[in-house]
């Protein structure tokens, strides 16, 4: 028998369907969080205590006769794209799109929070709602941050929608289960000119592509092949018009590995190439690294409980993944804190970031239950 009742799972379908009209980019989630501080507004207070933390939520619900905090965490941003769905609830907001389930993450934290202000159990309960994931990053902020300190929990969960599980689909493993990543923006300045004097200029579309492909060479040739890296280039920016030699260059990229050992030999790497290239195309670069998230990393007897937990509750179906190259900042959560992050299968032909991505709703009610019924569960444990 469910510990949350239908009453109240179909409202946060609606919930998901609002927040998902209104995609903002990190630290810039001011209508989301006004809209998780007005519905938080609508429940009852008795048990509720809430602080806001640049634009992120900390809800904190009185345990009964607490013994520890049990800690939950939904990332809040969107990415900067433009919405290919036929949604009668797309983005309203031109130009970004909840393309990574952000609101269905927020929409599955405030079904809930909503049972335990309801049905509150013996422990503690903070709810994180983070800004910034798809960068600059919010977690680590955050976590330094006093308002969370001064209510830092014992232990912490979050999920993720994974696109490629069907509804009902519960993937986890103990240990890696996400990449360390670091952001990568490259800049050369070389010398524009007209494109009929190529011998007075120096051509910054031909430093920024030889630049590129030579970075997709790092992987291959020097990092173990069975030590998982990715160097991926997602933007270029390079010249003004077609009879211009262009002066400037720009490449945005993201690097993924699952050993720091790897990042380092990487970045290092990259470092001796964009040398070469200002050397051969006589031009200066610099770089930034941008933001670097740490691995997300479950803890392993925790995990182990919570896979122990689903195969004999059998509410969802466990599946034991294999760790991806994706990056996510709750792993500075889990530096410090005990926990755990899952996939929440959401069954849609396109993948994470894609402009048609379609996560199926049905998703959100099984991990209200998922997650009501497991810290109902670990809430009752003797220590
Ligand atoms: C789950 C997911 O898609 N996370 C993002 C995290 C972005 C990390 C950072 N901004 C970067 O691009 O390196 C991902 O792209 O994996």
């Amino acid at each position: 028998m469910s510990a949350v009742s239908d009453q109240i799972l179909n409202p946060f379908i609606q919930i998901r369907r609002q927040l998902h009209q209104i995609p903002e980019p990190g630290f810039a989630e001011f209508k989301t969080q006004q809209f998780i501080l007005e519905y938080l507004a609508g429940l009852p207070q008795e048990r509720l205590q809430i602080r806001t933390w640049r634009t992120g939520v900390l809800v904190k619900i009185s345990g009964t006769a607490p013994r520890q905090c049990i800690g939950y965490r939904a990332d809040m941003d969107a990415l900067p794209m433009e919405e290919e769905t036929t949604l009668p609830f797309k983005s309203t907001h031109p130009g970004y799109m909840h393309a990574c389930g952000h609101d269905m993450h927020m929409a599955i934290a405030l079904g809930v929070l909503t049972h335990f202000v309801h049905h509150p159990v013996r422990d503690d309960l903070l709810f994180v709602f983070q800004p910034a994931e798809e960068g600059p990053g919010g977690a680590q902020p955050m976590l330094e941050s006093e308002e969370f300190r001064s209510w830092k929990p014992d232990c912490m969960f979050a999920l993720h929608v994974a696109p490629e599980y069907p509804v009902g689909t519960i993937a986890v493993k103990p240990g890696i289960l996400f990449a360390n990543t670091s952001e990568l923006f490259i800049d050369l300045v070389g010398k524009s000119g007209h494109a009929a004097y190529p011998h007075r200029a120096n051509d910054m579309v031909l430093a920024t592509s030889h630049l590129a492909i030579q970075l997709h060479h790092i992987v291959s040739r020097n990092i173990d092949p069975l030590d998982s890296a990715i160097v991926t280039i997602g933007k270029v920016t390079i010249g003004t018009k077609q009879n211009i030699i262009a002066g400037k260059g720009r490449l945005e990229g993201t690097i993924r590995t699952l050993s720091m050992d790897s990042m380092r030999k990487i970045k290092s790497r990259i470092e001796a190439m964009v040398r070469g290239i200002e050397a051969s195309f006589e031009c200066e670069a610099t770089i930034d690294w941008g933001a670097n998230y740490c691995q997300v990393y479950n803890d392993e007897p925790l995990t182990t409980e919570f896979m122990d937990w689903l195969r004999q509750t059998n509410i969802a179906n466990l599946t034991v993944c294999k760790e991806a190259m994706t990056g996510e900042d709750f792993g500075y959560f889990l530096q410090e804190i005990p926990g755990f992050m899952f996939w929440l299968g959401v069954d849609t032909p396109y993948g994470l970031h894609h402009p048609k991505i379609e996560p199926n709703e049905e998703a959100i009610p099984v991990a209200i239950r998922v997650l009501t019924e497991y810290i109902t569960w670990k809430a009752s444990q003797q220590n």
